[in-house]
């Protein structure tokens, strides 16, 4: 069979995209996926986003993420942001869309390529002296510390994937640096990939809460360098948590292209 594709990236994070409103792609083939996904034997991506029809009739779609080791995981905030990109591309969608991910709906908004993709309430942050851990549709470890760009992100963050703490789930791990008020470089590890990639969406929106909980910002219109580009995050801080999260960012078409299968 030959399947048609098209990748996508988001800062850097990069995606392979399939149309599987025909279901041509089996969600079980988690040989295939991992494959697709691989740098040397596939197209290459950090992960594979099916677009498909929605079962609730108010959305415009329906988002099935797959991380690159063929699994399906939990939620992708800058995968979500280019399968706007992507519905837009198909011609779904106009400047706004709402879809179903494995988290829940989301609501988005997409102009001249600049995506912002409504996240799920944060309820929950729990804090220590060493870090932070929260859940953003993803679980995320966010650790402040110093000389980010000398860090072995793909070391340590294995470490703390790995450990007891997070057992057999793992968790992905964010390295923090503030840059000035309101604004943080980060270098994320994600399971899944086990590796560094070049930004993750979940992991930035688990980093400004972090950092205004922690109290290293006051700001609710946070700004995260990450080394594939720059993403910003707005929220509202409530007597519940935080609402109202917005991630927002380019996310562009890179090509498209038929592989055998
Ligand atoms: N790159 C993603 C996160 C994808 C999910 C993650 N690897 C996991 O399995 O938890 C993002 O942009 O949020």
């Amino acid at each position: 069979m030959k399947l048609t594709f098209y990748k996508y990236q988001g800062t850097g994070n990069d995606f392979v995209m399939v149309d599987n409103r025909d279901l041509e792609i089996s969600k079980n083939d988690t040989k295939l996926i991992n494959r697709l996904c691989d740098r040397k034997f596939g197209i290459g991506a950090d992960g594979l986003i099916l677009l498909e029809n929605s079962e609730d009739p108010e959305d415009d779609f329906k988002m099935v993420y797959f991380n690159a080791d063929g699994k399906e995981s939990s939620m992708c905030g800058n995968g979500g942001r280019c399968l706007v990109a992507f519905a837009k591309f198909l011609g779904i969608i106009k400047s706004t869309a709402r879809f179903t991910a494995v988290d829940g709906v989301h609501d988005a908004t997409i102009q001249e390529g600049l995506v912002s993709l409504k996240m799920q309430d944060v309820k929950n942050v729990f804090q220590n002296e060493e870090f932070l851990f929260l859940d953003t549709g993803s679980p995320h470890h966010v650790i402040f510390s110093e000389g980010l760009g000398n860090k072995n992100v793909k070391k340590e963050g294995s470490e703390i994937r790995y450990s007891s703490r997070y057992g057999k789930a793992g968790t992905n791990v964010n390295f923090v640096e503030k840059t000035s008020s309101g604004s943080f470089s980060v270098r994320t590890y994600e399971r899944g990939v086990e590796d560094e990639t070049l930004s993750c969406g979940t992991g930035v929106t688990a980093v400004a809460i972090a950092s205004y909980e922690s109290g290293k910002t006051t700001s609710e219109n946070v700004k995260l360098l990450t080394p594939g580009g720059e993403l910003s995050v707005t929220f509202k801080k409530t007597a519940d948590g935080y609402s109202d999260i917005w991630l927002s960012g380019p996310a562009m078409l890179v090509f498209k292209g038929e592989i055998q299968c």
